[in-house]
């Protein structure tokens, strides 16, 4: 249960143009931690209504400087694209970079993983879980937001346990099985192996 001092809370929000469309950014802030997050929002709806939302952690090599040792930097664009073609949706982009072991720790596991370990191994070996991110935040987020019914762009089904434990609705999960690259093909493998992630098998085919 999150203590009172460190619950989080909406802060200011204001226009974002993106190449992608014109969103809003909303932005929240933690008590006591000042861990920040922040929600990309597209459009408009009812309260009743199923929005498409993307549940996205931070990742600023993939997202920020293109590479492409994870699909990150791909399924960011895409859930993006998908919000503004759907009409309306809801990014919400969440600070837990590396899995929620710091951009440090990611660099540490990656130098592990160029050595011979996959992401998994990796994390453990450094003294951390496989995945260390929580989800709580995310209530918050969607409530300032009115977002109570989602359509969940994921592959990962811990997101969607998550969101199901804080009430929200989640009425279907949409692939975004996007962005596989011969470099990050192992690391899709070892996440669908070890991770559960669901990723159709024959986009992983050699
Ligand atoms: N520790 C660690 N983190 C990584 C590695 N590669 C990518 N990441 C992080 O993994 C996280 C990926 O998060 P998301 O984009 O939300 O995606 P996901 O949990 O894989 O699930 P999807 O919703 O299916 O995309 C980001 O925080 C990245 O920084 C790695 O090798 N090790």
């Amino acid at each position: 249960m999150t203590s009172t001092s460190q619950q989080y809370r909406f802060v200011s929000a204001a226009k974002l143009p993106t190449r992608k469309g014109e969103f809003t950014i909303h932005g929240f802030v933690q008590d006591g931690t000042g861990v920040e997050h922040v929600a990309l929002s597209y459009g408009s709806w009812q309260s009743d209504d199923v929005v498409p939302i993307r549940i996205h952690s931070e990742c600023l090599t993939g997202d920020a400087l293109f590479s492409t040792r994870c699909d990150c930097g791909f399924q960011l664009e895409r859930a993006m694209e998908n919000i503004v073609e759907n009409g309306c949706g809801v990014l919400l982009y969440l600070r837990q970079e590396g899995r929620g072991i710091g951009l440090i720790n990611k660099i540490r596991a990656y130098h592990l993983q160029d050595q011979g370990m996959d992401t998994v191994e990796a994390n453990e070996h450094l003294g951390f879980d496989a995945d260390m991110r929580t989800y709580e935040m995310c209530k918050v987020m969607l409530d300032k937001l009115n977002v109570k019914n989602v359509e969940l762009m994921t592959n990962n089904p811990r997101k969607t346990a998550a969101l199901k434990a804080l009430d929200i609705n989640v009425v279907a999960r949409k692939p975004i099985d996007h962005g596989i690259t011969k470099d990050n093909k192992h690391y899709i493998k070892t996440k669908t192996e070890k991770l559960g992630h669901a990723f159709d098998p024959h986009l992983l085919g050699d």
